[in-house]
């Protein structure tokens, strides 16, 4: 049998070979038709992922969901195990994995995966994607991202972090030696919901202080509290939260968003500002791009501010709609909603960020004079017009 290098193959477990309970939906080939959503579901070692995982898979009796857990198995190859419910039952496939790493193998490998086990089985109604407890979702959130673009038929849906209601706050307290975000903040700072589980093993005020801290580093998200991660289906799954049908309840939320105090330490903290008017497109881009590509948009003591997450509505001049900024680490676009402004009044721009070294009244002010739409600025006008001349060869006359 031949193999392809570097698309992991499904290699099916024996006994979990019986017959799909009837439906017929075994050998449909992939259709064409709408989307099927991911949710990755991250947190950190022990926080009850996999618990959330059963407990969604045994909830849920009308979707066909496809379940992927990321798992470091021996040695240092990724395995990951890959189950299918359908009417209640389990599928478990294995695929492995061969060049270790999981974001890479996830990048590389774990769409075209999914996708050969869709030929193989027909389409899910959903999937479902645990990350290993160290992972930075960003990552793999990236990799569902970057594909939409290529127009594939699966998006991201959401970003649901489980928190360890016991360990949590002294996960998020870890100090890295590198100086870096420790991964239980990241977890939490690119999160659309938060699940604070194991809530049975704490008092109230642990609990308070645990939620106080999450609130401290992501303005933005949701947080529900749980004993054996039991949520209501419809809080976590089919949220949109990176898609323009969130744009009316995006602009509720970010209404509410406030600043915050870094809460531990300097750590990732939300900052949020608005700006009335409009912006060129082009100048947003360059606003966006800056912070989050050059890295050159510094606080006060001159550290680079560092944006994991970002949110926002804008009012893109000659756009009549709204649009739905979203940002992950080094990805983000630009979506028009489906909500108008209705009068020019109206128009504003409202961004939130999440991320380390921010200050709000810096990023107004960068924002004010990056992107906010400006006269024709009359002295760059006349140096273009100088450059020209001086590129076609014409010495232009000077007074002194
Ligand atoms: N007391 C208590 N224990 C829980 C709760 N939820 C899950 N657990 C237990 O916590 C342990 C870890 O749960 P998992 O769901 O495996 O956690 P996980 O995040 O998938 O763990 P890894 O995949 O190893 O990172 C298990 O022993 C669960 O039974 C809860 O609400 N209360
Ligand atoms: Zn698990």
């Amino acid at each position: 049998m031949e193999e392809e290098e570097d698309c992991p193959e499904l290699i099916p477990i024996e006994k979990q070979e019986q017959p799909l309970e009837d439906g017929g939906g075994r050998d449909v080939q992939v259709s064409c038709s709408s989307k099927i959503p991911v949710t990755i579901i991250t947190g950190y070692l022990g926080a009850g992922k996999t618990t959330l995982l059963n407990y969604i898979l045994t909830e849920q009796h009308n979707k066909r969901i496809a379940v992927i857990l990321n798992e470091f198995g021996e040695g240092s190859a990724l395995e990951k195990s890959l189950a299918i419910s359908q009417g209640g039952e389990l599928y478990e496939e294995w695929l492995e994995l061969r060049n270790g790493c999981l974001c890479c193998s996830v990048k590389d490998n774990g769409l075209k995966a999914i996708e050969n086990l869709m030929q193989k089985k027909g389409k899910f109604d959903y999937i479902l994607l645990e990350t290993t407890g160290l992972a930075d979702p960003g990552a793999v959130a990236s990799m569902f991202w970057v594909d939409a673009e290529l127009g594939s038929d699966i998006y991201l849906d959401g970003i649901v972090s489980v928190i360890d209601a016991k360990y949590g706050l002294q996960q998020l307290r870890e100090e890295k030696t590198d100086g870096l975000t420790n991964e239980a903040t990241r977890q939490v700072a690119l999160a659309d919901l938060i699940i604070i589980n194991k809530t049975d093993l704490v008092s109230e005020e642990e609990l308070n202080k645990i939620r106080t801290a999450v609130k401290s580093i992501n303005g933005l998200v949701k947080i529900f509290e749980t004993q054996r991660s039991r949520v209501e289906l419809s809080d976590v799954l089919d949220v949109h939260a990176f898609d323009s049908l969130s744009g009316i309840s995006l602009q509720k939320k970010l209404q509410h968003v406030q600043t915050s105090q870094p809460h531990l330490d300097k750590s990732i903290m939300t900052a949020t500002f608005e700006v009335k008017g409009s912006a060129t497109e082009e100048n947003l881009n360059i606003f966006i791009q800056n912070l989050l590509w050059e890295r050159n948009v510094t606080d006060k003591t001159g550290n680079a501010m560092e944006v994991i997450r970002l949110k926002g509505l804008v009012s893109i001049k000659d756009k009549t709609h709204q649009v739905i900024v979203q940002g992950v680490h080094e990805l983000y676009d630009l979506e028009e909603t489906t909500v108008s402004w209705k009068t020019d009044d109206e128009r504003t721009n409202r961004l939130v960020l999440i991320g380390k070294n921010l200050d709000k009244e810096i990023l107004k002010q960068v924002f004010i004079a990056t992107v906010t739409e400006k006269q024709e600025n009359s002295s760059c006008f006349l140096l273009l017009k100088l450059v020209q001349l001086l590129n076609s060869g014409i010495t232009p006359i000077t007074n002194s």
